[in-house]
């Protein structure tokens, strides 16, 4: 499966609103402790916006609200995975993206055959606290080696200045939240970010 090499995780469907028609192609909701009415509304609000743009959507954490309103992508870390219906995810068709941190779950991601493989954080992030190391860019190159045809996402404190050094090292697709939502000018910061990872699209 190909993935587009840019990817854009937000927490609302303003930020799909805003950034996604500026030709992203690649945006995955992530929305944490708003009411389900809310999500499953974003939900829908955002699906809508991505199909007039041409833009994949990946849902993720709400597995059955992706089910339900009908979305094609889901991304799942690894307490979700363990949490949620498989077979249920996949009788929706829905595509899965895993999240992986170390060996061990990078053998529970491949045993679930999944779409894409993240792997994070290579670099350290202010998003959220997390209990991994950061991973480094080597690491990036033996988790491409084991994973193969997979695409491989690299995630966590990635900028555009860091864009190089994840596609050299292996990576398909590169993931950001602040670089970009906490950037002065983010719809300049998105435009950046389109030019940088263009060149390290496998299709062109
Ligand atoms: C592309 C991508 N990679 C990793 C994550 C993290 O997922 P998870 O470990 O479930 O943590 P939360 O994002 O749910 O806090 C992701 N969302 N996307
Ligand atoms: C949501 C998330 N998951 C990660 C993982 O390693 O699984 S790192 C991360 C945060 C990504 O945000 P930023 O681009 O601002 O560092
Ligand atoms: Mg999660």
């Amino acid at each position: 499966m190909r993935l587009d090499p840019f990817y854009l995780i937000v927490d609302s469907v303003a930020w799909i609103e805003r950034l996604v028609p500026l030709g992203v192609k690649l945006v995955q909701l992530r929305i944490k402790d708003r009411p389900l009415s809310e999500i499953r509304a974003d939900i829908r609000r955002a699906k809508a916006i991505c199909a007039t743009n041409g833009c994949q959507l990946v849902v993720n954490d709400y597995w059955q609200l992706a089910i339900e309103e009908g979305c094609d992508f889901l991304h799942l870390g690894q307490e979700d995975l363990a949490a949620a219906d498989l077979g249920a995810i996949r009788t929706a068709g829905l595509k899965l993206g895993l999240s992986t941190h170390d060996g061990a779950e990078l053998q529970t991601a491949l045993a679930a055959d999944p779409d894409y493989i993240a792997l994070g954080p290579i670099y350290p992030t202010i998003l959220k606290a997390m209990p991994w190391a950061p991973q480094g860019l080597e690491r990036i190159g033996e988790w491409k080696a084991i994973a193969g045809n997979i695409p491989l996402v690299a995630i966590g404190g990635l900028t555009v200045e860091r864009i190089p050094g994840v596609f050299e090292n292996g990576a398909d697709c590169a993931a950001v939240v602040t670089d970009i939502t906490r950037n002065p000018d983010p719809e300049s910061r998105t435009l950046e970010w389109l030019k940088s990872t263009r060149r390290h699209d496998s299709v062109g």
